[in-house]
């Protein structure tokens, strides 16, 4: 995990500004603007990309390089550029606005210019990290006084760990394995029984020699036991065996293997070393929603995916996954967020019912507050809530925004952030000159769904003319998911309204056959 300070401290003098505070002025301004909103808007998305991307510049394999350091050079004049522009948006008589409209167009054509032009440093860094999906946890935009905040009584993330090792203690994490169990499950954790690896360890395929049980089994990187993973693995040991629904995946139970070092010189006490943390859940094995829309394989683009083959498919995989939000949010004493929807995260099972996965980085809300302020931003790149990321307080509207992503990222069949040719050429391909520029898939695809060119977006691969009715469900796909990535969160819909949509637009999508 990056530490907030001496990375702020990095940047600062990589770029020679507090980068930081500056995106985090300009993100504030633009929530609060009177005038040019969507303008201000736009350029918050844009900025909070650099803000996503920066952290990555500390690698040891990127920093030194040229062209990436070059390039930023002059990026704290264009941020303080930037902030000047969106606070002159504030407030403003109509005369004022009136001669100074097209002036402020220019500007912010100009500064959004600038912007991109740092921003072209990003593939070749997304390159590397998307890749390898790394580091999810950006505090560039946290106060520098962050780390050192003392916890709150109730809510934050640290309370919450020793409130999930209390919960462990009691043995509601679900069934205890041992590891020679799930050892003789895997073949030992045989290359072949690998289906994957993530963040937090590697995924193996299993089958328990006591019942015969298909799992999928994840085993915690060796060199991860303690810290951020630890974390991920108490959070979703704590959170997820309490949790039964439908479209949320089933977690069997967990393993902690420990021994016990003593200690040669005084006090002579023993010590118990955790040596493996393991996870066992159900084997969910079409794949995830990533896999099918973006052809990852197994599921390669020529593969025969229904996922690919059908809008009404795509719109029940978004009301399964809605539902199972609305369970967290609605159906929970102290409602809980997810922190980390994206399409990897969403799981085909047998019958190819969408599966919601991976709670490692999930909280629990105070329930008179309904939100936590935990101790470091979460998400995956391209749908992270951009309010959460600057107030540092985790609200159920985060998950929201990131399900909007998803919902743009299923109708479109883009990926929430894309920059490589192809992609573009998937949806818009009547652009003769794609943009190398790196795109957030809401700021591509808004301005076309505002005002009503929805199946300018759509994914053409299902069907290259839609019927008036796809047409129609697809509309109310996207104007809800419009809705969803709105900056503020208090503007987003609740998420029962967004399954009342799904809802609307499935039956919709069925009429057609
Ligand atoms: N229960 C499961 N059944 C089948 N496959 C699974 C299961 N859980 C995870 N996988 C697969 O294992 C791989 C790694 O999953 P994991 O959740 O560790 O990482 P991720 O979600 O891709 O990344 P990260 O954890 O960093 O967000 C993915 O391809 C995922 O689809």
């Amino acid at each position: 995990m990056w530490s907030g300070l001496g990375q702020a401290a990095t940047v600062a003098q990589l770029v020679g500004a507090d980068v930081g505070g500056l995106i985090s002025m300009i993100m504030q301004a633009a929530l609060t603007a009177q005038q040019n909103k969507k303008e201000c808007e736009q350029l918050a998305r844009r900025v909070f990309m650099i803000a996503e991307l920066l952290p990555h510049l500390q690698d040891p394999e990127v920093m030194p390089r040229p062209e990436v350091r070059r390039p930023l050079a002059g990026l704290g004049d264009t941020l303080r550029e930037a902030h000047e522009l969106v606070m002159s948006c504030q407030g403003m008589t109509m005369v004022y606005r009136l001669v100074t409209a097209g002036r402020q167009a220019d500007k912010f054509r100009d500064v959004q210019s600038k912007i991109d032009s740092y921003l072209l440093v990003f593939p070749f860094i997304s390159h590397i990290y998307i890749t390898r999906r790394l580091d999810r946890i950006y505090n560039i935009l946290l106060p520098n006084d962050m780390s050192t905040m003392p916890s709150p009584s109730s809510g934050s993330h640290s309370h919450e760990v020793e409130l999930q090792a209390k919960v462990v203690l009691h043995g509601d994490e679900g069934e205890k394995f041992t590891f020679a169990e799930l050892a003789a499950a895997t073949n030992n954790f045989a290359d072949d029984r690998e289906i994957g690896k993530g963040g937090f360890g590697t995924v193996y395929i299993g089958y328990l020699l006591s019942d015969g049980r298909e799992v999928a089994i994840k085993r915690m990187h060796k060199d991860e036991m303690h810290g951020t993973m630890a974390k991920e693995f108490l959070a979703e040991v704590a959170i997820l065996p309490s949790l039964r629904h439908e479209h949320i995946i089933c977690l069997y139970g967990s393993c902690v293997l420990e021994h016990e070092k003593r200690q040669l010189l005084p006090p002579f006490r023993k010590i118990k070393m955790v040596e493996e943390r393991l996870i066992v859940y159900e084997y969910t094995k079409n794949g995830s929603l990533h896999d099918h829309l973006h052809g990852t394989p197994p599921w390669p683009s020529s593969s025969s995916s229904p996922v690919r083959a059908s809008w009404k498919m795509r719109i029940e995989t978004l009301l399964g996954v809605s539902r199972a939000i609305e369970y967290l949010q609605c159906y929970n004493e102290r409602p809980v967020i997810h922190r980390d929807i994206n399409s990897s995260n969403i799981l085909f099972d047998a019958t190819w019912a969408p599966r919601l996965a991976d709670f490692g980085a999930s909280v629990r809300c105070d329930p008179s507050t309904r939100s936590v302020r935990p101790d470091a931003i979460y998400g995956t790149f391209g749908y992270i809530d951009l309010e959460c990321a600057m107030s540092v307080i985790a609200k159920p509207t985060i998950d929201v925004y990131s399900f909007g992503v998803v919902m743009l990222e299923v109708l479109t069949g883009m990926r929430a952030l894309f920059y490589q040719e192809e992609d573009v050429h998937k949806v818009f391909n009547c652009w003769e000159d794609p943009n190398t520029i790196p795109a957030i898939l809401a700021e591509v695809t808004l301005p076309f769904i505002e005002v009503g060119e929805v199946w300018k977006v759509m994914d053409r691969r299902l069907t290259p003319e839609p019927t008036a009715r796809q047409l129609e469900a697809a509309d109310l796909v996207a104007q809800t998911a419009a809705r969803c990535v709105r900056l503020r969160g208090e503007d987003r819909p609740a998420i029962s309204e967004v399954v009342a949509n799904l809802e609307a637009a499935l039956e919709l999508a069925r009429r057609d056959g």
